[in-house]
Protein backbone atom coordinates (compact mmCIF):
# COMPACT_ATOMS: atom_id res chain seq x y z
CA UNK A 1 0.00 0.00 0.00
CA UNK A 2 1.43 3.53 -0.56
CA UNK A 3 0.38 6.66 1.46
CA UNK A 4 0.61 9.70 -0.36
CA UNK A 5 0.48 13.08 1.07
CA UNK A 6 -0.38 16.28 -1.34
CA UNK A 7 1.12 18.99 0.95
CA UNK A 8 -1.04 22.10 1.07
CA UNK A 9 1.20 24.13 -0.13
CA UNK A 10 1.50 22.17 -3.45
CA UNK A 11 -1.75 22.38 -3.87
CA UNK A 12 -3.13 25.86 -2.90
CA UNK A 13 -1.66 29.08 -3.14
CA UNK A 14 -0.58 29.30 0.68
CA UNK A 15 -0.22 32.78 1.10
CA UNK A 16 -3.79 33.51 -0.22
CA UNK A 17 -6.42 32.44 2.26
CA UNK A 18 -8.88 30.08 0.68
CA UNK A 19 -7.05 30.00 -2.57
CA UNK A 20 -7.05 26.84 -4.74
CA UNK A 21 -4.04 26.25 -6.97
CA UNK A 22 -6.04 24.52 -9.69
CA UNK A 23 -3.10 23.99 -12.14
CA UNK A 24 -1.17 22.18 -9.49
CA UNK A 25 -4.03 20.07 -8.55
CA UNK A 26 -4.46 19.15 -11.89
CA UNK A 27 -0.99 18.39 -12.19
CA UNK A 28 -1.38 16.14 -8.77
CA UNK A 29 -4.23 14.41 -9.90
CA UNK A 30 -3.46 13.61 -13.87
CA UNK A 31 -0.03 11.75 -11.74
CA UNK A 32 -2.20 10.03 -9.64
CA UNK A 33 -4.89 8.91 -12.17
CA UNK A 34 -1.94 8.29 -14.35
CA UNK A 35 -0.19 5.85 -11.60
CA UNK A 36 -3.65 4.08 -11.21
CA UNK A 37 -4.42 3.09 -14.79
CA UNK A 38 -0.88 2.28 -15.90
CA UNK A 39 -0.96 -0.75 -12.74
CA UNK A 40 -5.31 -1.51 -13.19
CA UNK A 41 -5.74 0.05 -10.56
CA UNK A 42 -3.99 -1.71 -8.16
CA UNK A 43 -1.05 0.66 -7.26
CA UNK A 44 1.07 -1.54 -4.85
CA UNK A 45 -2.17 -3.08 -3.55
CA UNK A 46 -4.29 0.12 -2.51
CA UNK A 47 -3.65 3.90 -2.53
CA UNK A 48 -4.52 6.09 0.61
CA UNK A 49 -4.55 10.08 0.12
CA UNK A 50 -3.77 12.67 3.10
CA UNK A 51 -3.51 16.13 1.70
CA UNK A 52 -2.42 19.07 4.13
CA UNK A 53 -4.03 22.50 4.54
CA UNK A 54 -2.38 25.62 2.38
CA UNK A 55 -4.50 28.04 2.61
CA UNK A 56 -7.38 26.51 3.79
CA UNK A 57 -7.72 25.69 7.80
CA UNK A 58 -4.15 27.07 8.62
CA UNK A 59 -5.86 31.11 8.31
CA UNK A 60 -8.74 29.92 10.48
CA UNK A 61 -7.22 28.12 12.83
CA UNK A 62 -4.86 30.57 12.93
CA UNK A 63 -7.62 33.06 13.42
CA UNK A 64 -9.41 31.36 15.90
CA UNK A 65 -5.79 30.65 18.01
CA UNK A 66 -5.83 27.03 17.51
CA UNK A 67 -2.77 24.47 16.89
CA UNK A 68 -2.28 21.14 17.91
CA UNK A 69 -1.82 21.32 21.14
CA UNK A 70 -3.84 25.13 22.25
CA UNK A 71 -7.28 23.70 21.16
CA UNK A 72 -11.07 25.89 21.22
CA UNK A 73 -13.90 24.58 22.82
CA UNK A 74 -16.31 27.06 20.39
CA UNK A 75 -18.04 24.92 18.24
CA UNK A 76 -18.54 27.59 15.56
CA UNK A 77 -14.61 28.23 15.67
CA UNK A 78 -14.11 24.44 15.09
CA UNK A 79 -16.43 23.79 12.45
CA UNK A 80 -14.91 27.27 10.47
CA UNK A 81 -11.42 25.02 10.65
CA UNK A 82 -13.36 22.07 9.23
CA UNK A 83 -15.07 23.41 6.95
CA UNK A 84 -12.71 25.01 5.60
CA UNK A 85 -10.75 21.92 4.91
CA UNK A 86 -13.63 20.02 3.86
CA UNK A 87 -14.26 22.51 1.25
CA UNK A 88 -10.24 21.60 0.61
CA UNK A 89 -10.86 18.11 0.48
CA UNK A 90 -14.48 18.51 -1.88
CA UNK A 91 -12.09 20.09 -4.44
CA UNK A 92 -9.65 17.18 -4.26
CA UNK A 93 -12.13 14.06 -4.75
CA UNK A 94 -13.51 15.82 -7.43
CA UNK A 95 -10.55 16.23 -9.78
CA UNK A 96 -9.91 13.35 -8.89
CA UNK A 97 -13.79 11.95 -9.60
CA UNK A 98 -13.26 13.55 -12.66
CA UNK A 99 -10.06 11.44 -13.81
CA UNK A 100 -12.52 7.89 -12.85
CA UNK A 101 -10.43 7.44 -9.45
CA UNK A 102 -12.71 6.00 -6.96
CA UNK A 103 -11.82 8.53 -4.30
CA UNK A 104 -14.05 8.99 -1.17
CA UNK A 105 -13.97 10.98 1.67
CA UNK A 106 -12.52 9.95 5.10
CA UNK A 107 -12.64 13.17 7.75
CA UNK A 108 -10.29 12.61 10.67
CA UNK A 109 -12.76 15.02 12.86
CA UNK A 110 -15.44 12.62 12.77
CA UNK A 111 -13.13 9.44 14.15
CA UNK A 112 -9.96 10.45 15.73
CA UNK A 113 -9.07 11.92 19.33
CA UNK A 114 -6.22 12.93 21.12
CA UNK A 115 -5.55 11.77 24.24
CA UNK A 116 -4.30 13.85 27.61
CA UNK A 117 -0.85 13.49 26.54
CA UNK A 118 -2.13 14.56 22.52
CA UNK A 119 -1.08 11.12 21.54
CA UNK A 120 -3.13 10.19 18.33
CA UNK A 121 -5.35 7.90 17.79
CA UNK A 122 -6.74 7.11 14.11
CA UNK A 123 -9.18 4.18 13.80
CA UNK A 124 -8.02 2.22 10.68
CA UNK A 125 -10.41 -0.62 9.99
CA UNK A 126 -12.89 1.61 8.00
CA UNK A 127 -9.66 3.00 5.51
CA UNK A 128 -8.13 -0.60 5.18
CA UNK A 129 -12.02 -1.91 4.03
CA UNK A 130 -12.14 0.92 2.16
CA UNK A 131 -8.69 -0.18 0.35
CA UNK A 132 -9.79 -3.79 0.28
CA UNK A 133 -12.59 -2.88 -1.80
CA UNK A 134 -10.86 -1.03 -4.47
CA UNK A 135 -11.39 3.11 -2.98
CA UNK A 136 -9.11 5.73 -2.68
CA UNK A 137 -9.77 7.02 0.97
CA UNK A 138 -9.15 11.07 0.83
CA UNK A 139 -8.22 11.76 4.21
CA UNK A 140 -6.81 15.45 5.58
CA UNK A 141 -6.08 17.49 8.36
CA UNK A 142 -8.34 18.86 10.04
CA UNK A 143 -9.52 19.31 13.80
CA UNK A 144 -9.81 16.48 16.49
CA UNK A 145 -11.15 15.47 19.97
CA UNK A 146 -8.44 16.76 22.09
CA UNK A 147 -8.60 15.29 25.78
CA UNK A 148 -8.62 18.52 28.35
CA UNK A 149 -8.07 21.09 25.29
CA UNK A 150 -11.12 20.78 23.30
CA UNK A 151 -10.54 20.42 20.14
CA UNK A 152 -6.67 20.87 17.93
CA UNK A 153 -5.10 20.57 15.24
CA UNK A 154 -4.52 17.80 13.68
CA UNK A 155 -1.91 17.90 10.28
CA UNK A 156 -1.33 15.92 7.53
CA UNK A 157 1.53 14.74 8.22
CA UNK A 158 0.59 12.92 11.86
CA UNK A 159 -1.82 11.23 9.76
CA UNK A 160 0.73 10.01 7.68
CA UNK A 161 2.92 8.80 10.54
CA UNK A 162 -0.03 7.35 11.83
CA UNK A 163 -1.11 5.08 9.03
CA UNK A 164 2.14 4.19 8.45
CA UNK A 165 2.49 2.87 12.04
CA UNK A 166 -1.39 1.07 12.62
CA UNK A 167 -1.13 -0.28 8.42
CA UNK A 168 0.54 -2.10 6.24
CA UNK A 169 2.37 0.28 4.21
CA UNK A 170 4.80 -0.08 1.72
CA UNK A 171 5.68 3.63 0.72
CA UNK A 172 5.10 6.88 1.95
CA UNK A 173 5.57 9.98 -0.12
CA UNK A 174 4.80 13.86 0.76
CA UNK A 175 4.12 15.66 -2.33
CA UNK A 176 5.20 19.60 -1.53
CA UNK A 177 5.93 23.10 -3.10
CA UNK A 178 9.72 22.43 -2.74
CA UNK A 179 11.91 19.43 -4.64
CA UNK A 180 12.64 17.71 -1.17
CA UNK A 181 14.58 18.74 2.02
CA UNK A 182 16.92 21.82 0.76
CA UNK A 183 20.55 22.56 2.31
CA UNK A 184 21.42 25.99 3.45
CA UNK A 185 22.52 26.18 -0.24
CA UNK A 186 19.07 25.30 -1.61
CA UNK A 187 20.18 21.81 -2.92
CA UNK A 188 18.11 18.91 -2.19
CA UNK A 189 19.42 16.93 0.64
CA UNK A 190 19.43 12.94 -0.47
CA UNK A 191 18.95 11.53 2.56
CA UNK A 192 18.05 12.27 6.06
CA UNK A 193 18.93 9.71 9.36
CA UNK A 194 19.10 11.80 12.06
CA UNK A 195 17.22 15.20 12.94
CA UNK A 196 20.32 16.95 14.81
CA UNK A 197 21.87 16.59 11.27
CA UNK A 198 19.69 18.39 9.21
CA UNK A 199 18.45 20.87 12.41
CA UNK A 200 19.86 24.29 11.19
CA UNK A 201 18.82 24.26 7.85
CA UNK A 202 14.56 23.14 9.02
CA UNK A 203 12.56 25.96 9.17
CA UNK A 204 8.68 26.59 9.64
CA UNK A 205 6.99 27.23 6.60
CA UNK A 206 6.86 30.44 4.99
CA UNK A 207 3.32 30.92 4.81
CA UNK A 208 1.01 30.88 7.78
CA UNK A 209 0.93 27.42 9.08
CA UNK A 210 -0.18 26.36 12.76
CA UNK A 211 1.49 22.57 12.49
CA UNK A 212 5.48 23.14 12.25
CA UNK A 213 6.27 23.15 8.35
CA UNK A 214 9.27 21.21 7.29
CA UNK A 215 10.94 20.62 10.80
CA UNK A 216 7.50 19.04 12.37
CA UNK A 217 7.72 17.02 9.13
CA UNK A 218 10.96 15.92 9.19
CA UNK A 219 10.50 14.67 12.79
CA UNK A 220 7.40 13.14 11.88
CA UNK A 221 8.70 11.00 9.49
CA UNK A 222 12.13 10.36 11.24
CA UNK A 223 9.97 8.50 13.76
CA UNK A 224 8.50 6.03 11.28
CA UNK A 225 10.53 2.22 10.89
CA UNK A 226 10.22 2.50 7.54
CA UNK A 227 11.25 5.46 4.48
CA UNK A 228 10.03 8.01 3.04
CA UNK A 229 10.79 10.18 0.45
CA UNK A 230 9.48 14.37 0.54
CA UNK A 231 9.39 15.64 -3.52
CA UNK A 232 7.61 18.17 -5.31
CA UNK A 233 4.88 17.90 -7.88
CA UNK A 234 6.56 17.18 -10.96
CA UNK A 235 8.62 14.14 -8.69
CA UNK A 236 4.90 12.82 -7.86
CA UNK A 237 4.75 11.03 -11.14
CA UNK A 238 8.16 9.36 -10.93
CA UNK A 239 7.62 8.00 -7.05
CA UNK A 240 3.80 6.62 -7.74
CA UNK A 241 6.11 4.41 -10.56
CA UNK A 242 8.46 3.26 -7.68
CA UNK A 243 11.61 5.68 -7.73
CA UNK A 244 12.43 7.64 -4.70
CA UNK A 245 12.74 11.47 -5.95
CA UNK A 246 13.91 14.30 -3.28
CA UNK A 247 14.78 13.66 0.60
CA UNK A 248 14.71 10.01 2.00
CA UNK A 249 13.71 10.51 5.01
CA UNK A 250 15.56 7.08 6.45
CA UNK A 251 13.97 4.97 9.87
CA UNK A 252 16.62 4.83 12.89
CA UNK A 253 17.84 1.28 12.70
CA UNK A 254 16.92 -1.11 15.67
CA UNK A 255 18.00 -0.30 19.28
CA UNK A 256 19.26 3.03 17.77
CA UNK A 257 17.66 5.68 20.50
N1 LIG B 1 15.20 23.17 4.80
C1 LIG B 1 14.00 23.32 4.19
N2 LIG B 1 13.80 22.74 2.99
C2 LIG B 1 12.60 22.89 2.33
N3 LIG B 1 11.56 23.63 2.83
C3 LIG B 1 11.71 24.23 4.03
C4 LIG B 1 12.94 24.10 4.76
N4 LIG B 1 12.80 24.82 5.90
C5 LIG B 1 11.57 25.36 5.89
N5 LIG B 1 10.91 25.03 4.78
C6 LIG B 1 9.53 25.47 4.47
O1 LIG B 1 8.69 24.35 4.60
C7 LIG B 1 7.65 24.45 3.61
C8 LIG B 1 7.05 23.09 3.42
O2 LIG B 1 6.32 22.78 4.60
P1 LIG B 1 4.75 22.93 4.60
O3 LIG B 1 4.25 22.44 5.93
O4 LIG B 1 4.32 24.28 4.15
O5 LIG B 1 4.42 21.88 3.44
P2 LIG B 1 3.15 21.11 2.99
O6 LIG B 1 3.02 19.88 3.78
O7 LIG B 1 3.30 20.96 1.52
O8 LIG B 1 1.94 22.08 3.27
P3 LIG B 1 0.75 21.94 4.34
O9 LIG B 1 1.40 21.90 5.71
O10 LIG B 1 -0.05 23.17 4.13
O11 LIG B 1 0.06 20.68 4.01
C9 LIG B 1 8.39 25.01 2.39
O12 LIG B 1 7.51 25.62 1.50
C10 LIG B 1 9.33 26.02 3.05
O13 LIG B 1 8.64 27.26 3.19
C1 LIG C 1 -4.78 23.55 9.71
C2 LIG C 1 -5.37 22.41 9.59
C3 LIG C 1 -6.75 22.31 10.07
C4 LIG C 1 -4.79 21.17 9.02
C5 LIG C 1 -3.35 21.31 8.59
O1 LIG C 1 -2.81 20.14 8.03
P1 LIG C 1 -1.36 20.24 7.35
O2 LIG C 1 -1.43 21.25 6.28
O3 LIG C 1 -1.06 18.87 6.85
O4 LIG C 1 -0.37 20.67 8.42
Amino acid sequence: MIVLKLGGSAITEKDRPETLDGEALDRATDAVAAALEATDGSLADGLVIVHGGGSFGHHNASEHGVTTTEGTHDAGAALDVHGAMKTLNGFVLQRLLERDVQAVPVHPFSTAARDADGRLDLPTGQIETLVEEGFVPVLHGDLVAHAGAGATVVSGDELVAVLARDLAVDRIGLCSTVPGVLDETDEVIDEITTYEDVAAVLGESDATDVTGGMAAKVRALLDLEGEASIFGLEDLGAFLAGDEPGTTIASRTVGES
